[in-house]
């Protein structure tokens, strides 16, 4: 299924979306932080889907036990370390992983460049003891509304030789891309690439916002680009690429069922699309469980999930030699 002529990559990862619930269990303990249940068994639903949640808000507060539990630097040092181990263990040759500082600095009020120097250095030694590609995407927080995404920008600014690009994730519909167009015009100005979370709470004209005002050349999710013919043809004409996430999807109540998943439309209308695990710690997957979805459920041929490894290769926001030297690894 997954080919292994082929570099296997994930491009969309949240990394604190991603901490193990054994993690969260030792980080409480350690530090003595209310955990909301007395067992790993019990603690698990908590932070992991069970079945779906009703909208997008709701799965995002999944995520929220596991940055409660980032009491120092040391902690989102070993988050950072786990998500390599993770990673290289699921057979990823190349992951982008993309955090936000602000979100993870929030509850014990962490320095958020210290945050961010803590992710580059967790991944650094993660890399030492781990043979996968790394790169890594800020985010900017929309949830918490202007002000907070700019510390959050400056913050990632400060340590922009470690990032590729930059992302606008959280409460679409609640927090509009028009909010954040001055963050993005710094982002374009400090030379980094730009993607965003569009059209998954809300509809195509979001999606339209994000690529012509933010600049985004990929886009998150993106599942009601469907609606919008004009803009399906321009995503296929300008190569912007789809970061599809079918099971945050199911989980988000994005799309009613895996049969209803629009992936196969994406690749029919010529839509670069990449299959993509989102948050895999909070929806309990690996990359593999994705692909296994894609022949299953999308009801993808080999050929097609073939094609869809590649473009996800396509899609990296690596320099051509860095591409050339990725599919190398395989050949
Ligand atoms: O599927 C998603 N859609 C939108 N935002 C997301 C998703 N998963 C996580 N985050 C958001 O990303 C930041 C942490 O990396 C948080 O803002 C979290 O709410
Ligand atoms: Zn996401």
């Amino acid at each position: 299924m997954i080919d292994t002529s082929i570099p296997l990559v994930d491009l969309h990862r949240h990394l604190d979306g991603n901490v193990r619930v054994n993690t969260i269990w030792e980080l409480g303990h350690q530090h003595g932080i209310a955990l909301p249940a007395d067992s790993l068994e019990k603690l698990a639903p908590f932070v992991q889907i069970q079945g779906k949640e009703t909208s997008l808000v709701a799965f995002l507060k999944k995520l929220d036990w596991m940055v409660a539990v980032l009491a120092d630097l040391d902690a989102v040092k070993r988050v950072a370390y786990e998500n390599v181990a993770d990673a290289a263990l699921s057979g990823l040759d190349y992951a982008e992983l993309r955090f936000s500082p602000y979100y993870m600095a929030m509850n014990h009020k962490l320095p958020i460049e210290g945050v961010v120097e803590a992710v580059v250095d967790g991944v650094k030694a993660g890399l030492k003891d781990y043979n996968v590609k790394i790169n890594l995407i800020g985010i900017m927080s929309r949830s918490f509304g202007q002000a907070a995404c700019t510390q959050e920008l400056e913050g990632l600014l400060a340590h922009k030789q470690h990032l590729v690009a930059m992302d606008l994730a959280g409460d679409e519909l609640g927090f509009p891309g028009e909010l954040f167009n001055v963050h993005f015009k710094r982002v374009r100005d400090a030379g980094l690439a730009i993607t965003a979370h569009a059209g998954e709470a809300a509809g195509s004209q979001s999606m339209w916002q994000a690529i012509q005002e933010l600049g985004a050349t990929r886009i998150g999710h993106g599942v009601n680009a469907i609606h919008d013919p004009k803009l399906m043809e321009y995503l296929a004409k300008h190569r912007i690429g789809i970061e599809s996430c079918p099971t945050s999807n199911l989980h988000t109540s994005t799309v009613a069922s895996y049969a209803e998943h629009p992936f196969r439309t994406f690749m029919d209308a010529g839509v670069l699309i990449s299959l993509n695990t989102d948050d895999p710690g909070v929806s309990a997957i690996d990359i593999n469980h994705e692909y296994r979805i894609a022949k299953s459920e999308l009801k993808l041929t080999d050929a097609e999930l073939a094609q869809v490894q590649r473009n996800g290769v396509e899609m990296a926001f690596l320099s051509d030699s860095e591409r050339k030297a990725l599919y190398a690894t395989k050949a």
